[in-house]
């Protein structure tokens, strides 16, 4: 990163070389922190938009606030490249992301600087709070709590049940709302109507003052000018009362909102605020994607862009000369149209991923049956409850990770109730780049205890489409899961006519005659080519699609275990509680005796990385499955290598 001149980042490594900087020089160091943003992440990737917006407030909390004593708490943590930076990790900012390298998000263990892991939205207020009431108890006065949230992340119900607590706190908290009218699509909602009503209301303020001087100037003639002056006043009076602010009403001490670009005003600021006793907020006004103009013009492109021409602003992209197979997340994006341009009760619903669930295309062509409900996972699933105990067909589509969030709703509104909600887990297993907060690994095993429930997963784009198809059907009457991964499946010629598939039926892909391998969505593609692998060193494996993880296909199992002692089972979730468990359980409950090796996520936490990268770490990537093939068969492979006269 040295094509770039950085004077004062260069003597930057902590926030004690930044305060060393005089407060005029803040600007010149934001301009450079910016540069030193665009020029790696247009090289390595990674978030974007969200972290050119708080460059100022960065630079100005750490100038301020005595950090790592102080203590600040990022709200998702998408934003925090430019923390990152200033925070010891400079030199390792373009391993962000990367396998073995810097999270994209913080993380406690990576730095003192990081005081709580994030990646999943809206806890910063709470845990916050929590460290200043600890700071409380431990006589720890002088010391600031700073939890920066954005608009977004503000829509969720865990941060008001935290500005619920925090009004009656009594602590050294300041909540920084960053509000740049954006979530990773437009922002949605009351609240959001809100704050652009008090970004406005300033002028409205102003034009308030200045009007109720001029009114009482007026000089009163007759009774009737006092009636219009009375009404006037009057009028004003119930237009402020409607526009007292939330905040306040919550017992926040409301300052705002200011210009989050003029870094010398927020250092003042913020300085003032250190000062001044109790909860506060701070209302900051931002631009996503602030100072690199594309990123400005398009906002959501930009949230996460990929690598780009810094000079051109061009993204790059993959070229193949090949028709490739689309995405997972395209092909529900489309197929929900189809179904929902033949069943008028189909209704669409995400909780802030828009475009990365492609139900925007449901939005740009049915919005009044498309619903983007914000960032508030719970709601989507109980609102989708609503509208399933009134006859419709909701699609509710969360990203598994996301998905714990919905958990007691998933069972308290919808399975207890035995209502046919059509629950979408994209991102079902591991993620890659986002690391351990956003890989789907554990809804397998989480739903997998639930009653009545049916739990799916397409092996590819074909069967996705069949399955939303089967889920719609009017006879569906319970609550029914299709889980499916980020990224491409494996057909280019998807789109073809449904079919319907009978609940808890499994396909026979092929048999075989020394082990079976049984699979659950998309990595039966990987064990497919392991098959194939193994085909060539003789040796004869089945593979079984299961498709379903509820119910189970128990004939297709009663055939599995009468034919083959050796089982394998391969699934993009967590070993525990999942397909492997669930074969196992079946085993003891028919009395098999048979070896089954359990193939998907350890039990230990995962990282970031490429997604083949991690498979491979996990080991059930076609390799991981032929080396387990193998060594289940142990003596037999030998024999078989023996027989061929390889060495080995
Ligand atoms: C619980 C949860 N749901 C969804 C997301 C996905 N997500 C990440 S960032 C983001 C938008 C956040 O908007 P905001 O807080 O305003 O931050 P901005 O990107 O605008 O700076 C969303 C929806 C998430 N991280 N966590
Ligand atoms: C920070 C965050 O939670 C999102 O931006 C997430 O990274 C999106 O993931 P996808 O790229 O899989 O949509
Ligand atoms: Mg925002």
């Amino acid at each position: 990163m040295k094509n770039i001149e950085l004077p004062l980042l260069d003597q930057i490594n902590f926030p004690a070389d930044l305060r060393k900087l005089d407060q005029s020089e803040l600007p010149q160091l934001c301009a450079e922190l910016r540069s030193f943003i665009i020029d790696t992440v247009s090289q390595n990737g990674g978030h974007f938009g969200a972290s050119l917006g708080v460059v100022e407030l960065t630079a100005a909390l750490h100038y301020v606030m005595n950090t790592p004593y102080d203590q600040l708490v990022w709200d998702v943590g998408h934003q925090a490249y430019g923390h990152k930076i200033l925070t010891g990790r400079k030199a390792h900012f373009h391993t962000n992301r990367k396998y073995k390298g810097l999270s994209g998000f913080p993380r406690r263990n990576e730095s003192d600087y990081d005081t709580f892991g994030t990646g999943h939205s809206s806890t910063s207020i709470s845990a916050a709070l929590g460290m200043a009431l600890a700071a409380k108890r431990k006589g720890q006065h002088d010391k600031q709590h700073i939890a920066v949230i954005g608009d977004g992340a503000m829509t969720a119900g865990l941060a008001f049940e935290a500005l619920n607590h925090a009004g009656i706190s009594d602590t050294n908290l300041i909540v920084i709302l960053n509000d740049n009218c954006m979530s990773i699509d437009q922002n949605v909602g009351a609240l959001k109507e809100y704050l652009t009503h008090l970004t406005l209301s300033k002028t409205y303020n102003k034009i308030r003052r200045k009007l109720g001087r001029t009114l009482d100037k007026i000089p009163v003639v007759g009774e009737l000018s006092k009636d219009i002056l009375n009404h006037a006043k009057a009028g004003l009076k119930s237009a402020m009362a409607e526009h007292a602010n939330f905040f306040e009403a919550l017992n926040m001490r409301y300052f705002g909102p200011v210009d989050g670009h003029d870094v010398l005003k927020l250092a003042d600021i913020l300085e003032d605020l250190k000062a001044i006793p109790g909860p506060k907020l701070l209302h900051v006004v931002t631009t996503k994607g602030k100072g690199f103009l594309p990123a400005e013009e398009e906002k959501t492109l930009w949230h996460f862009p990929g690598l780009f021409d810094k000079v051109t602003g061009e993204i790059h992209k993959k070229v193949s000369a090949e028709p490739q197979p689309p995405k997972y997340q395209d092909v529900f994006g489309h197929t929900i149209i189809e179904l929902a341009e033949l069943n008028e009760k189909i209704v669409g619903i995400t909780p802030a991923m828009l475009s990365g669930s492609s139900l925007k295309f449901m939005m740009e062509k049915m919005p009044d049956r498309t619903f983007d409900v914000g960032i508030c996972e719970q709601h989507a699933v109980t609102l989708s409850a609503g509208f399933a105990a009134q006859g419709l067909k909701a699609f509710c589509n969360i990203y598994s990770s996301f998905m714990q969030r919905g958990y007691d709703q998933m069972i308290h509104d919808v399975v207890l109730q035995r209502l046919p909600v059509i629950f979408c887990l994209d991102r079902g297993g591991l993620v890659g780049e986002d690391g351990a907060t956003h890989h789907g690994i554990y809804d397998i095993a989480y739903s997998r205890c639930l009653p009545d429930l049916i739990i799916s997963s397409p092996m590819n784009e074909g069967e996705l489409r069949n399955l939303m198809y089967t889920a719609q059907l009017e006879e569906m009457d319970r609550p029914f899961i299709i889980r499916y991964p980020r990224g491409q499946g494996v057909m280019s010629d998807w789109r073809r006519p449904f079919e319907e598939i009978e609940i808890g039926t499994g396909r026979v892909i092929r048999e075989g005659s020394d082990i079976a391998i049984l699979s659950f969505g998309h990595p039966g593609n990987f064990a497919s080519e392991a098959c194939d692998e193994l085909e060539k060193e003789g040796i004869s494996a089945g593979l079984f699609d299961m498709r379903f993880v509820k119910p189970l296909d128990e004939k297709l199992l009663h055939h599995i275990f009468q034919n083959y002692n050796q089982l394998i089972t391969v699934e993009d979730g967590c070993r525990i509680g999942g397909l492997g468990t669930a074969v196992v359980e079946f085993m003891a409950e028919h009395k098999y005796h048979a070896e089954v090796h359990i193939l998907g996520v350890p039990d230990r936490i995962v990282e970031h990385g490429k997604v083949e990268e991690l498979y491979k770490e996990c080991e059930y990537d076609k390799e991981g499955i032929v080396a387990a093939a193998r060594a289940c068969l142990g003596e037999k492979v030998l024999t078989i290598k023996l027989l061929r006269h390889e060495s080995f």
